[in-house]
Protein backbone atom coordinates (compact mmCIF):
# COMPACT_ATOMS: atom_id res chain seq x y z
CA UNK A 1 0.00 0.00 0.00
CA UNK A 2 1.17 3.44 -1.27
CA UNK A 3 2.56 5.62 2.29
CA UNK A 4 0.33 8.81 2.45
CA UNK A 5 2.60 12.05 3.51
CA UNK A 6 2.80 13.54 6.64
CA UNK A 7 1.29 16.79 6.91
CA UNK A 8 2.38 17.52 10.25
CA UNK A 9 4.20 15.44 13.03
CA UNK A 10 5.02 16.99 16.40
CA UNK A 11 7.63 15.57 18.29
CA UNK A 12 8.15 15.80 22.45
CA UNK A 13 7.11 19.24 22.38
CA UNK A 14 6.83 20.97 25.67
CA UNK A 15 5.73 24.24 26.36
CA UNK A 16 5.43 26.42 29.47
CA UNK A 17 3.45 29.48 29.62
CA UNK A 18 4.08 31.87 32.83
CA UNK A 19 5.96 28.91 34.32
CA UNK A 20 3.13 26.49 34.18
CA UNK A 21 3.94 23.50 31.70
CA UNK A 22 0.72 23.83 29.53
CA UNK A 23 1.90 21.23 26.61
CA UNK A 24 3.61 18.19 28.00
CA UNK A 25 5.92 16.02 25.72
CA UNK A 26 3.56 15.76 22.92
CA UNK A 27 3.95 13.56 19.49
CA UNK A 28 2.06 12.89 17.05
CA UNK A 29 1.84 12.78 13.29
CA UNK A 30 -1.12 14.15 10.45
CA UNK A 31 -1.53 12.08 7.14
CA UNK A 32 -2.19 14.54 3.79
CA UNK A 33 -6.43 14.49 3.66
CA UNK A 34 -7.38 13.53 6.84
CA UNK A 35 -9.55 14.88 9.74
CA UNK A 36 -8.21 15.30 12.86
CA UNK A 37 -11.08 15.66 15.98
CA UNK A 38 -8.53 17.47 18.44
CA UNK A 39 -10.29 17.01 22.41
CA UNK A 40 -10.25 17.57 25.53
CA UNK A 41 -11.32 19.34 28.43
CA UNK A 42 -11.64 23.36 29.08
CA UNK A 43 -7.65 24.00 29.48
CA UNK A 44 -6.36 20.76 28.03
CA UNK A 45 -4.09 22.93 25.57
CA UNK A 46 -5.75 22.59 22.35
CA UNK A 47 -5.58 26.01 21.18
CA UNK A 48 -2.03 25.94 22.26
CA UNK A 49 -1.24 23.39 20.46
CA UNK A 50 -3.17 25.20 17.63
CA UNK A 51 -1.15 28.35 17.95
CA UNK A 52 2.45 26.24 17.95
CA UNK A 53 1.41 24.35 15.02
CA UNK A 54 0.96 27.99 13.31
CA UNK A 55 3.77 29.64 15.02
CA UNK A 56 1.92 32.08 16.88
CA UNK A 57 3.98 30.90 19.83
CA UNK A 58 7.26 29.07 20.03
CA UNK A 59 7.97 25.73 21.72
CA UNK A 60 10.56 25.32 24.32
CA UNK A 61 11.90 21.74 23.16
CA UNK A 62 10.74 19.70 20.42
CA UNK A 63 10.17 19.62 16.95
CA UNK A 64 6.91 20.87 15.10
CA UNK A 65 7.31 20.10 11.42
CA UNK A 66 4.58 21.06 9.09
CA UNK A 67 4.34 20.37 5.01
CA UNK A 68 7.79 18.33 5.52
CA UNK A 69 9.88 20.58 6.87
CA UNK A 70 10.30 23.11 9.72
CA UNK A 71 7.36 26.10 10.04
CA UNK A 72 8.57 28.21 7.46
CA UNK A 73 6.83 31.70 8.06
CA UNK A 74 7.26 33.00 4.44
CA UNK A 75 4.81 30.41 3.43
CA UNK A 76 3.01 30.11 6.58
CA UNK A 77 0.00 32.00 5.49
CA UNK A 78 -0.26 30.57 1.77
CA UNK A 79 -0.73 27.01 2.88
CA UNK A 80 -2.72 27.09 6.83
CA UNK A 81 -5.80 28.61 7.21
CA UNK A 82 -6.91 29.07 10.85
CA UNK A 83 -10.91 29.70 11.29
CA UNK A 84 -10.25 32.20 14.15
CA UNK A 85 -7.73 34.43 12.19
CA UNK A 86 -8.51 37.50 13.28
CA UNK A 87 -12.04 39.56 13.67
CA UNK A 88 -14.89 40.26 11.10
CA UNK A 89 -14.62 44.31 10.39
CA UNK A 90 -18.06 44.70 11.58
CA UNK A 91 -18.47 47.88 9.51
CA UNK A 92 -18.53 46.20 6.28
CA UNK A 93 -20.44 43.79 4.73
CA UNK A 94 -19.48 39.92 4.49
CA UNK A 95 -18.91 40.41 0.71
CA UNK A 96 -16.69 43.24 1.78
CA UNK A 97 -15.14 41.18 4.09
CA UNK A 98 -14.31 38.10 1.85
CA UNK A 99 -13.14 40.69 -0.68
CA UNK A 100 -10.42 41.86 1.72
CA UNK A 101 -9.20 38.89 3.06
CA UNK A 102 -8.95 37.75 -0.56
CA UNK A 103 -7.17 40.63 -1.02
CA UNK A 104 -4.79 39.84 1.29
CA UNK A 105 -3.87 36.67 -0.38
CA UNK A 106 -3.81 38.11 -3.80
CA UNK A 107 -6.42 35.88 -5.09
CA UNK A 108 -7.24 37.26 -8.64
CA UNK A 109 -10.59 39.57 -8.56
CA UNK A 110 -12.70 37.28 -10.34
CA UNK A 111 -11.64 34.00 -9.09
CA UNK A 112 -12.55 35.57 -6.00
CA UNK A 113 -15.92 36.30 -7.05
CA UNK A 114 -16.43 33.07 -7.70
CA UNK A 115 -15.27 31.16 -4.98
CA UNK A 116 -17.22 33.70 -2.73
CA UNK A 117 -20.44 33.06 -4.85
CA UNK A 118 -19.94 29.16 -4.22
CA UNK A 119 -19.11 29.11 -0.63
CA UNK A 120 -21.61 31.91 0.21
CA UNK A 121 -24.31 30.02 -1.39
CA UNK A 122 -22.97 26.38 -0.33
CA UNK A 123 -23.10 27.73 3.22
CA UNK A 124 -26.75 29.06 2.63
CA UNK A 125 -25.56 32.69 3.33
CA UNK A 126 -26.06 34.08 -0.13
CA UNK A 127 -29.15 36.12 0.49
CA UNK A 128 -26.91 38.06 2.93
CA UNK A 129 -23.65 39.28 1.39
CA UNK A 130 -24.29 42.50 1.30
CA UNK A 131 -25.33 42.44 5.16
CA UNK A 132 -22.61 44.29 7.47
CA UNK A 133 -21.16 41.47 9.40
CA UNK A 134 -22.24 43.02 12.84
CA UNK A 135 -25.71 42.82 12.35
CA UNK A 136 -24.86 38.87 11.43
CA UNK A 137 -26.20 36.27 14.73
CA UNK A 138 -23.11 34.40 16.10
CA UNK A 139 -24.12 31.41 13.85
CA UNK A 140 -23.84 33.33 10.46
CA UNK A 141 -20.51 35.11 11.76
CA UNK A 142 -19.45 31.81 12.21
CA UNK A 143 -20.28 30.76 8.87
CA UNK A 144 -18.13 33.61 7.49
CA UNK A 145 -15.67 32.90 9.57
CA UNK A 146 -15.01 28.96 7.84
CA UNK A 147 -16.07 30.41 4.29
CA UNK A 148 -13.06 33.24 4.61
CA UNK A 149 -10.53 30.10 6.13
CA UNK A 150 -11.69 28.41 3.04
CA UNK A 151 -11.06 31.05 0.31
CA UNK A 152 -7.46 30.55 -0.31
CA UNK A 153 -7.77 26.76 -1.00
CA UNK A 154 -5.34 25.84 2.07
CA UNK A 155 -3.08 22.88 2.44
CA UNK A 156 -4.18 22.41 6.10
CA UNK A 157 -7.17 23.94 7.60
CA UNK A 158 -7.95 24.27 11.28
CA UNK A 159 -11.12 25.39 13.02
CA UNK A 160 -11.27 26.12 16.59
CA UNK A 161 -14.84 24.92 17.90
CA UNK A 162 -16.15 25.62 14.37
CA UNK A 163 -19.57 24.36 15.58
CA UNK A 164 -20.06 26.94 17.99
CA UNK A 165 -23.27 29.19 17.56
CA UNK A 166 -24.16 26.79 14.53
CA UNK A 167 -27.75 25.52 14.78
CA UNK A 168 -28.00 21.35 13.99
CA UNK A 169 -28.95 21.41 10.02
CA UNK A 170 -25.73 24.00 10.09
CA UNK A 171 -23.85 21.40 11.84
CA UNK A 172 -24.71 18.51 9.88
CA UNK A 173 -24.00 20.78 6.41
CA UNK A 174 -20.93 21.82 7.98
CA UNK A 175 -20.03 18.22 8.58
CA UNK A 176 -20.75 17.38 4.95
CA UNK A 177 -19.01 20.41 3.39
CA UNK A 178 -15.81 19.67 5.13
CA UNK A 179 -15.98 15.93 4.07
CA UNK A 180 -16.86 16.86 0.28
CA UNK A 181 -13.89 19.99 0.81
CA UNK A 182 -11.25 17.55 1.90
CA UNK A 183 -12.30 14.86 -0.78
CA UNK A 184 -12.50 17.79 -3.61
CA UNK A 185 -9.11 19.61 -2.75
CA UNK A 186 -7.03 16.79 -0.56
CA UNK A 187 -6.83 19.24 2.44
CA UNK A 188 -5.83 18.11 5.61
CA UNK A 189 -7.94 19.46 8.76
CA UNK A 190 -7.28 19.97 12.52
CA UNK A 191 -10.79 20.52 14.20
CA UNK A 192 -10.63 21.33 18.13
CA UNK A 193 -14.46 20.86 19.36
CA UNK A 194 -16.32 20.07 22.17
CA UNK A 195 -18.99 18.79 19.82
CA UNK A 196 -18.44 15.18 20.21
CA UNK A 197 -22.30 14.34 18.41
CA UNK A 198 -21.66 12.31 15.32
CA UNK A 199 -17.51 13.04 15.20
CA UNK A 200 -17.23 9.36 14.09
CA UNK A 201 -18.39 10.11 10.79
CA UNK A 202 -16.23 13.15 10.37
CA UNK A 203 -12.63 12.77 11.93
CA UNK A 204 -10.51 10.29 10.33
CA UNK A 205 -8.07 10.38 13.71
CA UNK A 206 -9.10 11.66 16.60
CA UNK A 207 -6.17 12.89 19.49
CA UNK A 208 -7.13 13.42 23.43
CA UNK A 209 -5.34 16.05 25.42
CA UNK A 210 -5.98 16.35 29.36
CA UNK A 211 -3.48 18.62 31.51
CA UNK A 212 -1.07 19.30 27.96
CA UNK A 213 -0.77 15.60 27.91
CA UNK A 214 -2.01 13.18 24.87
CA UNK A 215 -4.10 10.66 26.25
CA UNK A 216 -5.50 9.22 23.43
CA UNK A 217 -4.45 9.57 19.74
CA UNK A 218 -4.70 7.09 16.42
CA UNK A 219 -7.46 6.07 13.63
CA UNK A 220 -11.48 6.81 14.99
CA UNK A 221 -12.52 3.41 13.80
CA UNK A 222 -9.46 1.64 15.36
CA UNK A 223 -9.38 3.54 18.97
CA UNK A 224 -13.15 2.32 19.39
CA UNK A 225 -12.25 -1.33 18.45
CA UNK A 226 -9.53 -1.28 20.63
CA UNK A 227 -11.87 0.46 23.45
CA UNK A 228 -15.07 -2.02 22.86
CA UNK A 229 -12.75 -5.21 21.49
CA UNK A 230 -16.31 -7.17 21.89
CA UNK A 231 -19.59 -7.21 19.68
CA UNK A 232 -22.37 -5.51 21.96
CA UNK A 233 -26.15 -5.82 21.18
CA UNK A 234 -29.80 -4.87 21.93
CA UNK A 235 -32.42 -7.78 22.03
CA UNK A 236 -36.04 -6.69 21.92
CA UNK A 237 -38.29 -9.02 23.30
CA UNK A 238 -41.86 -8.70 24.68
CA UNK A 239 -42.19 -8.88 28.63
CA UNK A 240 -44.00 -12.20 28.54
CA UNK A 241 -40.57 -13.52 26.96
CA UNK A 242 -38.07 -11.77 29.06
CA UNK A 243 -37.58 -14.06 31.96
CA UNK A 244 -37.09 -17.03 29.51
CA UNK A 245 -35.43 -14.84 27.21
CA UNK A 246 -32.81 -13.43 29.85
CA UNK A 247 -32.05 -16.54 31.36
CA UNK A 248 -31.38 -18.36 27.79
CA UNK A 249 -28.93 -15.08 27.20
CA UNK A 250 -27.08 -14.94 30.82
CA UNK A 251 -26.50 -18.63 30.34
CA UNK A 252 -25.35 -18.62 26.98
CA UNK A 253 -23.46 -14.89 27.03
CA UNK A 254 -22.31 -12.09 29.32
CA UNK A 255 -25.33 -9.91 29.89
CA UNK A 256 -24.21 -6.39 30.53
CA UNK A 257 -27.66 -4.66 31.09
CA UNK A 258 -31.15 -5.54 30.62
CA UNK A 259 -34.32 -2.92 30.71
CA UNK A 260 -37.86 -2.62 30.68
CA UNK A 261 -39.76 -0.39 28.56
CA UNK A 262 -43.16 -0.74 28.30
CA UNK A 263 -43.91 -3.76 26.21
CA UNK A 264 -40.46 -4.42 25.16
CA UNK A 265 -36.98 -5.95 26.65
CA UNK A 266 -33.81 -4.60 25.70
CA UNK A 267 -30.61 -6.76 26.74
CA UNK A 268 -27.30 -5.74 26.15
CA UNK A 269 -24.80 -8.65 25.80
CA UNK A 270 -20.80 -8.96 24.86
CA UNK A 271 -19.71 -11.15 22.90
CA UNK A 272 -16.67 -11.92 20.93
CA UNK A 273 -17.85 -14.51 18.38
CA UNK A 274 -18.91 -13.35 15.17
CA UNK A 275 -21.94 -11.09 15.49
CA UNK A 276 -24.18 -11.95 12.85
CA UNK A 277 -23.54 -15.85 13.89
CA UNK A 278 -24.81 -14.58 17.22
CA UNK A 279 -27.42 -12.49 15.96
CA UNK A 280 -28.96 -15.43 13.86
CA UNK A 281 -28.44 -18.22 16.46
CA UNK A 282 -30.69 -15.98 19.52
CA UNK A 283 -32.97 -15.10 16.74
CA UNK A 284 -33.22 -19.22 16.32
CA UNK A 285 -33.51 -19.81 19.70
CA UNK A 286 -35.71 -17.24 21.15
CA UNK A 287 -39.06 -14.94 20.39
CA UNK A 288 -37.35 -11.96 19.79
CA UNK A 289 -38.73 -9.04 17.71
CA UNK A 290 -35.34 -7.09 16.80
CA UNK A 291 -31.38 -7.38 17.30
CA UNK A 292 -29.50 -4.45 16.79
CA UNK A 293 -25.60 -3.81 16.83
CA UNK A 294 -24.42 -1.02 19.60
CA UNK A 295 -22.25 1.53 17.54
CA UNK A 296 -19.85 2.98 20.18
CA UNK A 297 -18.79 6.73 19.42
CA UNK A 298 -16.21 9.19 19.86
CA UNK A 299 -18.75 10.72 22.62
CA UNK A 300 -18.46 7.69 24.38
CA UNK A 301 -14.62 7.20 24.18
CA UNK A 302 -14.19 10.31 25.42
CA UNK A 303 -15.86 9.74 28.59
CA UNK A 304 -14.37 6.42 28.62
CA UNK A 305 -10.60 8.05 28.18
CA UNK A 306 -11.17 10.60 30.88
CA UNK A 307 -12.65 8.40 32.86
CA UNK A 308 -15.61 10.68 33.70
CA UNK A 309 -18.75 9.54 33.44
CA UNK A 310 -21.25 10.89 31.05
CA UNK A 311 -24.51 12.40 32.84
CA UNK A 312 -26.55 12.01 29.35
CA UNK A 313 -25.66 9.40 26.48
N1 LIG B 1 -1.70 33.60 27.76
C1 LIG B 1 -1.77 32.72 28.74
N2 LIG B 1 -1.35 33.00 29.98
C2 LIG B 1 -1.41 32.09 30.97
N3 LIG B 1 -1.87 30.84 30.82
C3 LIG B 1 -2.31 30.49 29.61
C4 LIG B 1 -2.29 31.40 28.50
N4 LIG B 1 -2.78 30.76 27.42
C5 LIG B 1 -3.10 29.51 27.83
N5 LIG B 1 -2.81 29.36 29.14
C6 LIG B 1 -3.03 28.15 29.92
O1 LIG B 1 -2.68 27.04 29.13
C7 LIG B 1 -3.53 25.94 29.39
C8 LIG B 1 -4.09 25.43 28.08
O2 LIG B 1 -4.96 26.41 27.53
P1 LIG B 1 -5.65 26.23 26.11
O3 LIG B 1 -6.34 27.51 25.80
O4 LIG B 1 -4.66 25.72 25.15
O5 LIG B 1 -6.71 25.09 26.42
P2 LIG B 1 -7.91 24.55 25.52
O6 LIG B 1 -7.79 23.08 25.52
O7 LIG B 1 -7.91 25.23 24.21
O8 LIG B 1 -9.16 24.98 26.39
P3 LIG B 1 -10.68 25.38 25.96
O9 LIG B 1 -11.35 24.09 25.63
O10 LIG B 1 -11.20 25.97 27.24
O11 LIG B 1 -10.61 26.35 24.83
C9 LIG B 1 -4.59 26.44 30.37
O12 LIG B 1 -4.23 26.02 31.66
C10 LIG B 1 -4.50 27.93 30.24
O13 LIG B 1 -4.83 28.56 31.47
Amino acid sequence: MEDIPLILTLSKVNKSISQKKVINDVSFSLEKGKILALLGPNGAGKTTIIRLITSLIEQDSGVISVFNGDINPSNIRQNISVQNDGNLYENLTIFENLKIWGGFYEIPEDHLEVKISELTSRFEISERLNSKVGELSKGMKQKVLIIRALLTNPKLLILDEPTSGLDPYMIDLLTKILTEYVKRHETTIIMATHQLLGLESIADDVLILNKGEVVVHGKTTQLISDCWPTVELDVLSDKENFENNLDYLTANFNVIHSSFDINITRIMLETKDNHSRVIADIANDIPVNGITIVNHTVKELYFKTLGVEQIYE
